[in-house]
């Protein structure tokens, strides 16, 4: 069975570069949700401390080559989970697939990544407007997979003052954004309180990217 195959896929272009996959990891999702719910009991999610020296709305966990990190010193990809010093665990084929599936339909052949950044959002949480720009080469995009409660996505421009779209993001759908927006301003809203029928009252984002 291919997971991966959709008949029309719906793709709503957001800005150059940027498209929003409405659907598109839901045929993945048993195998999916099954390898990330194993991940997160071994490698609990944590609240990172942002450089100003505050917890992160988000608890966050990692997969691939390079963790996503933030503490007192800075963000930036380490190899090591700071918390045990191993190295993260290898993203699932699944992942990988998804990831350079949804690059494709978005018109970026070849996607490989090398980190899974995986962010857990209870209730509340959220994320303010920024740029992903701690990686080495932004020819390569960001695919980022929603999954479990609903969330609206703030998508801006080059400036943080350009005025963001909003996109209300459910399960299943998937975000592509490179090329001219590769560093475009991006954040979530505070996360609406529910039940989700397969991830529970929480959303989880994974965010897929080439940080070497
Ligand atoms: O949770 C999301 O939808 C966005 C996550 C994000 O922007 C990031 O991990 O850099
Ligand atoms: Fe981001």
């Amino acid at each position: 069975m291919d997971l991966f195959a959709q008949d029309t896929p719906s793709k709503v272009m957001l800005a150059p570069g940027a498209c929003w996959l409405s659907g598109f990891a839901l045929p993945c999702m048993p195998v999916l949700w099954s390898c990330l719910a194993q991940h997160l009991s071994a490698h609990p999610p944590r609240q990172m401390m942002t450089p100003m020296g505050y917890p992160m709305s988000v608890r966050t966990s990692s997969m691939g080559d390079w963790g996503w990190v933030g503490s007192a010193a800075g963000y930036g990809y380490q190899a090591a989970d700071p918390a045990n010093h191993q190295p993260w665990p290898a993203m699932p084929e699944v992942i990988l697939q998804l990831a350079a599936t949804a690059a494709q339909q978005a018109g970026y052949a070849d996607f490989v990544p090398d980190s899974c950044l995986i962010n857990v959002y209870a209730p509340g949480s959220k994320m303010g407007l920024h740029q992903d720009k701690d990686e080495q080469d932004f020819t390569q995009p960001i695919v980022s997979v929603s999954l479990g409660l609903p969330a609206t996505f703030l998508f801006g421009g080059a400036r943080r003052t350009d005025k963001p779209v909003k996109i209300p993001l459910v399960h299943g759908d998937v975000v592509v954004w490179g090329g001219a927006s590769r560093r475009f301003y991006h954040g979530v809203a505070p996360v609406q309180p529910g039940q989700h029928p397969l991830i529970g009252p929480q959303r989880i984002n994974l965010t897929l990217r080439k940080a070497r």
